[in-house]
Order: C-alpha cells, then structure tokens, then sequence
C-alpha cells in the first residue's frame, strides 16, 4: 500500500516562488523559492536588513509583491479572501505605546475586518475574545490600557489579537524583542506547545539563536541570501504516515 511520507502528506500553506522585492532602486529580496507546510515551525534568521520582515509583510499583503508569485492555502494571493486563517504579529517597534486602548479592545480588533468594523461585538464574540485571553493566561489584565503594561504582557496581548479567529498560521516578527530572558523562555515554550497540540502552522522571524537551534535544530533547510530558513514539523507530522494508515484502515 502507498503511504505518502510526512513531507507528501501535508498540503503547501506557503508556497513562495521566485520572489523578488525592491524598495525603490534597493533589491531586498532576490529570487526567493520557498514552502511552508501545514503545522511545519519555521524560523527565519538572517541579519539586519535581511529582509526577513519585508517577507513577512509581503505574505500577509501589506506589501505588493514586484516579481514572482505567493500562493495561501494553496490560492494565488491576489485571489486570496480567507484572512481569517491567517494571525500576524508585527514588529513590536510597529506598535505605538500611546495607543489609548484597553488589552480587552485590542484583542478583539483582531476580529474586524473592513467589513464588520463598524458592528457591535456579539456574545459569542466576547466569548471568542474570553478565550484568547485565557490561552494567553492575561484574562486578569483585559481591562488594563495596553501601554501600560510590560513588553512581555503586551507580546501576550497581540498573540491574543493575532489568535482569535483560530488561525490556521501565525506569523510572528521578532516577537521577543524587550522583554527579559524569563518571559522569552515562557513565550516559547507557549508557542512550541501551540504549536505541538494546536495544529498550527507558524512562520516566525527572530534572532534568538537559541531558541532556533533549540527547537528547530542546528541546520537551516534552506538558505536564500542571508535569509535562512530553520524547520520542524509537529508530533502529529512525523506520525502521519501513521495517521493515514489509520485513516485507510477505518
Ligand atoms: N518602507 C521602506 N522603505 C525603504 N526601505 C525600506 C523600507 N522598509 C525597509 N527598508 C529597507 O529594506 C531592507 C530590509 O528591511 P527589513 O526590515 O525587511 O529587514 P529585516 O531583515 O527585517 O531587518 P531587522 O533584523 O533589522 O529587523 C533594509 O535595508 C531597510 O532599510
């Protein structure tokens, strides 16, 4: 009997080809070809002015794409719709610290889009919007102004913004910039959890070398100028030839 091996058997969540990205007369990226799989980890290094965000910032479409094609879920993202499966995170130097809302109004403004802005926000919601909080484990803070807490609180709060819709992929930038040695090693033992039991997929930049080589091992797969690309599938991807026997038998 066929069984497809665990890099067959999982569909393309991210699928770059041949990218290529200039701000003005500056080529950041250059002929990047790239695949990220359902519930792969991937971890992006590369120094300072790498490019590494301008990636992320043309995946999830804030920046138009100049030559090559991005494919979500399969799905050119010109012709793209479902961003709901998709969380991001931005840089933290993104978000102003004046902002003048509250922890509970930011993560739930991970549920507008351009087309429900205006509605008011439904029990079930709030109760999506409870959830994230309590993932988060910041549900005690939910009424506090978003600038006054620490950087490590804060990263909670936007992983809860980012989380609410359930995305099927988080994109995180460097979401571990300012805060202390402590509050990192929480934050990623909570995103290697999420991403061990939850079925999530996440594309995350960071320069924490350790963190990278400690979950995702010393090797990056891929190297593409001086962007490279660390990887590590979840339990449930290295037991899915298990998986399909399972689903073949039933
Ligand atoms: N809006 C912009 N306009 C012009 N140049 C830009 C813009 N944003 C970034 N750049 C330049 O593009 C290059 C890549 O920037 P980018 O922020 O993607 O790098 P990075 O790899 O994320 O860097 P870092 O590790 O410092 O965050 C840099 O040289 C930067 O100065």
């Amino acid at each position: 009997m066929f069984t497809p091996s665990s890099d067959e058997c999982h569909q393309p969540v991210v699928e770059l080809e041949h990218i290529s990205f200039s701000y003005r007369d500056q080529q950041v990226i250059s002929d990047l070809s790239f695949a990220v799989k359902e519930r792969d980890f991937v971890g992006i290094i590369g120094s300072n002015g790498a490019g590494k965000s301008t990636l992320l910032r043309m995946i999830v479409g804030l920046l138009p794409m100049a030559q090559g094609e991005i494919k979500l879920f399969g799905e050119p993202i010109r012709k793209f719709k479902d961003w709901e499966r998709i969380g991001y995170v931005p840089q933290k130097k993104a978000f102003n610290p004046l902002f003048p809302a509250t922890v509970r109004e930011v993560v739930l403004s991970g549920l507008y889009n351009k087309k429900n802005l205006f509605r008011r926000v439904s029990k079930s919601q709030q109760q999506q919007c409870d959830d994230a909080l309590e993932v988060m484990g910041i549900q005690s803070i939910a009424g506090k102004r978003i600038g006054e807490l620490s950087g490590g609180q804060q990263q909670r709060a936007f992983l809860a913004r980012a989380m609410i819709n359930h995305p099927d992929l988080l994109i995180l930038d460097e979401p571990t910039v300012g805060i202390d040695a402590k509050t990192q090693a929480d934050f990623f033992e909570l995103i290697t959890h999420m991403h061990q039991h939850h079925h999530m997929t996440f594309l995350m930049v960071s320069h924490d070398m350790y963190m990278m080589e400690n979950y995702l091992g010393k090797e990056p797969k891929q190297s593409s100028g001086s962007i490279q690309f660390y990887v590590r599938h979840s339990h449930e991807i290295q037991n899915c030839e298990v998986r399909d026997l399972q689903h073949s038998l039933s």
